[in-house]
């Protein structure tokens, strides 16, 4: 075993404002988390105080630290927001209770075992036809408009394919009155940060229990036919027939709260992952037409099927390097469960540590130009899972990894291939927020393919984060 000196230095790092302390510091890696961050790790280093060197809000940065922090869930445990206070005997507590990314140690093991199943490779085969044909419907839609907010279309498209594919549903307005339904909680969630968790009519707490309520008696109902019908092959269906070695099954409460994680951490992920693979194609015209050429060799201007997906490296070599220069979870953070050491400086019990996969993608040590956009990289270039990390690593990785690979995979061949985007000239494009939104959406044009690609210039934020040839 190491001994690891612990250093009586204090924290490097930026001061804090009098009276707002560290707040003004976190709004900032708030709004701009990458850029922020990066000038965080340039300007101090390996381990930064967000506030006059403060050990209990601390930045580890780095694939070592990345390693310590993520393969030792015991010390360093994930969620612990505020949330979880709620009290359990609510609709909303109860789909808080059961979420994965706030869960830990053995339950976290126990109900990632039993929803593993509904992830697996093959299992996931199962959704692409889903897939395939909620995207022939957006794009057959596109057919008679001249100009979209690519964001807005991919959000909608991500969230229908995610409803589909975790629920069942056939009816197009079923899905789309769930699709409401769930994001009119999500968004309520947000006055939580503001209101009192007071059940009164009027209030926004009352509103918020009412549509978990809503929801949780959906999905009661929709578990309730899948227990009778063992041949659906949806995510939830999925995960009401799996179960343990010694036979152990998720509860309906589960089952809920299992649902309506599956649906926030999937559809606003892979929508700007999306968004800003297609924006990235569209100012590399040469890459872009590469990547036409690979399509049209293998498909012929169809729908991609499973097959042939592993057989497009230059798009998986895309859809890879977008995820490293663009990561929709740009930095996220562990809990202290008990002191422990970050980087050779001690910190409480309590302390929120956070850590970067962006700052990780633009080290240059690992990835020569590492602001460019270079697809072609990942055919020779190896990384462990503590070096690339779009999705995490260690226990709580993203469990939709492979399922938001095949989504971005289909969805940019079938598009691709019928039309091409053009940004609108001069658009302001900036990606903000925790998940990378575009803050001003991305308006474009859409064009019948014809292949007369063109790097369009754009202004804003962007310039700041990659290095275009044409920007
Ligand atoms: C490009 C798309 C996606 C990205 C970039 C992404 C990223 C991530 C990241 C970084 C985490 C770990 C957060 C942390 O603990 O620090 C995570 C966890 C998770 N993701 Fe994703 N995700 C994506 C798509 C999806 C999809 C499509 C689903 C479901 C269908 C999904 C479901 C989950 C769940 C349930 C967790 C919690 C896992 C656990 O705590 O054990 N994600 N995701």
């Amino acid at each position: 075993m190491t001994t690891k000196t612990v250093s009586s230095r204090t924290i490097p790092g930026p001061a804090a404002l009098p009276l707002l302390g560290g707040w003004t510091n976190m709004l900032k890696l708030f709004r701009y988390p990458c850029t922020y961050s990066r000038w965080l790790h340039d300007t101090y280093g390996d381990v930064v105080a967000m506030a006059n060197g403060d050990p209990s809000y601390v930045f580890a940065f780095g694939p070592a630290l990345n390693f310590h922090l993520l393969s030792q869930p015991a010390i360093f445990e994930a969620g612990k927001g505020t949330i979880l206070k709620m009290p359990k005997d609510t609709a909303w507590g109860r789909l808080q209770f059961y979420n994965l990314l706030n869960m830990n140690g053995e339950h976290h093991k126990q109900q990632r075992h039993l929803m593993q199943p509904a992830f697996h490779k093959r299992q996931i085969g199962l959704y692409h036809n889903d897939m395939v044909a909620l995207t022939g419907r957006m794009l057959e839609r596109w057919q008679s408009l001249s100009q979209i907010d690519l964001h807005f279309e991919m959000k909608k498209l991500t969230q229908r394919i995610t409803v589909k594919t975790l629920f069942g549903l056939d009816d197009e307005q079923e899905i789309d009155r769930i699709g409401t339904l769930l994001q009119q909680l999500i968004a309520s969630q947000a006055y939580l940060l503001y209101t009192p968790p007071i059940d009164i009519p009027g209030l926004p707490y009352h509103r918020m229990l009412r549509l978990a309520e809503q929801l949780e008696s959906f999905v009661r109902t929709l578990i309730a036919r899948k227990r009778e019908d063992t041949t659906s092959t949806d995510v939830l269906a999925a995960l009401v027939h799996a179960h343990d070695e010694d036979g152990t099954k998720l509860t309906d409460d589960e089952l809920i709260g299992h649902a309506f994680i599956l649906y926030v951490a999937g559809h606003v992920t892979t929508s700007n992952a999306l968004t800003w693979a297609t924006f990235l194609l569209h100012q590399h015209p040469h890459i872009h037409a590469d990547l036409l050429a690979e399509l049209d060799g293998r498909l012929h201007g169809d729908a991609p099927d499973l097959q042939s997906l592993h057989q497009l490296s230059l798009l998986d070599g895309v859809v890879k390097e977008s995820l490293r220069l663009l990561p929709p979870t740009p930095t996220s953070m562990r809990t202290a469960a008990a002191p422990c050491e970050v980087g050779g400086f001690e910190l409480p019990k309590g302390a929120t540590i956070f850590y970067s996969p962006f700052v990780t993608h633009r080290l240059p040590e690992l990835y020569e130009d590492p602001d460019r956009f270079k697809p072609e990289r990942w055919t020779t270039l190896n990384r462990t899972a503590y070096e690339y990390l779009p999705f995490a690593a260690g226990p709580h990785r993203c469990i939709g990894a492979e399922f938001a690979q095949q989504e971005m995979k289909v969805v940019l061949a079938m598009l691709l291939q019928r039309y091409r985007l053009a940004v609108v000239p001069n658009a302001r494009i900036e990606p903000k927020g925790s998940n990378l939104d575009p803050a001003y959406g991305m308006p474009m044009r859409i064009i019948p393919q014809d292949r007369q690609f063109e790097c369009i210039p754009v202004r804003g934020h962007i310039h700041r984060l990659v290095e275009c040839p044409g920007m």
